[in-house]
């Protein structure tokens, strides 16, 4: 049997209540980090924009320095506090994302940063595809008029697991990514994301196993908590489907922990039985990004 997960493991997606003070939020994330790693789970995620109110008008308030790296506490407290509480946990922690300022060009990014047990940053994503929208009479979201995107996809190898594919939000509507991910082996796909009562609704858990049974891998969505008193009305429902598209867990809109056992079975099984990754016909689509006239 291949293995793509080294061995069982505990997940848990950490659907965070934030307000507007950043200070508050980074020691809340620490409580319910420990939270999970007392109940045993070894990759721990937090939501997008987890130590922020999400919106436009407060990205450049709440953005942090990163560059050069590490960077100082003043620069980046999220970065300090996400090091120290992995450690802490002793656990894998996917630090949700966080508004970043990049001091060389003046730009900034949606960034999540992802440390290992030993507190070291293995892993960064800067969001590559930026939230613009407009649903008449429901929402409107243009995280353009302030964010660059990323121009990177992301894989990370957890050394004692595994390779996990990272994105945010809505880089979830673009499938290539995901599937790039899991062509490099991930096991795993994660998303800190905070879609809202207009697409949640409609979208959310669709897309999640969409993208479990397009690639066969296990996908996690990790939501902030809703709060009707803030101007964006995160959904909720923190989930994770498995390999073969069932949903294991979720929540609902308010604070909460969601748990998940993955295993490699799980994922080995169904690849081998409805054997899509040896199916494809690259022949076919050789290039699907150049079919655009
Ligand atoms: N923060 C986001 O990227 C939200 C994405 C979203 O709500 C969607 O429908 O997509």
């Amino acid at each position: 049997m291949t293995t793509f997960l080294k061995q069982p493991l505990k997940l848990a997606l950490v659907q965070l209540a934030s307000g507007a003070d950043k200070a508050v939020n980074l020691s809340n994330a620490r409580s319910k980090v420990l939270e999970a790693a007392k109940a045993g789970a070894r990759l721990i995620v937090l939501p997008e924009c987890f130590n922020s109110p999400y919106g436009t008008n407060f990205f450049p308030k709440y953005a942090e320095t990163l560059h050069p790296s590490p960077p100082t506490k003043e620069q980046s407290p999220s970065f300090h506090a996400l090091s120290a509480i992995a450690v802490e946990a002793n656990a894998y922690l996917v630090g949700g994302s966080i508004p970043e300022l990049e001091p060389s060009t003046k730009k900034y990014y949606n960034t999540s940063l992802v440390f290992s047990p030993s507190g070291a940053l293995i892993g960064t994503h800067r969001k590559t595809h930026l939230f613009d929208i407009d649903i008449p009479g429901k929402i409107q979201f243009k995280e353009s008029d302030v964010l660059s995107p990323g121009n990177q996809l992301t894989v990370i190898d957890l050394p004692d697991y595994g390779k996990i594919g990272l994105a945010i939000c809505y880089d979830i509507r673009f499938p290539e990514a995901a599937m790039i991910a899991a062509r490099k082996g991930a096991f795993l796909l994660v998303y800190p994301g905070a879609f809202n009562t207009t697409t949640g609704p409609l979208h959310w858990s669709l897309l999640g196993r969409a993208r479990a049974v397009d690639n066969q891998s296990y996908v996690a969505l990790c939501s902030p908590a809703r709060d009707l008193d803030a101007s964006y009305n995160a959904y909720g429902h923190s989930l994770v489907a498995d390999p073969s598209a069932n949903i294991l867990s979720e929540a609902e809109e308010k604070e909460t922990i969601v748990y998940a056992d993955l295993t490699n079975d799980a994922v080995a099984n169904i690849r081998s039985s409805i054997p899509i990754y040896t199916q494809r016909r690259f022949d076919l689509y050789p290039d699907v990004s150049a079919g655009q006239e």
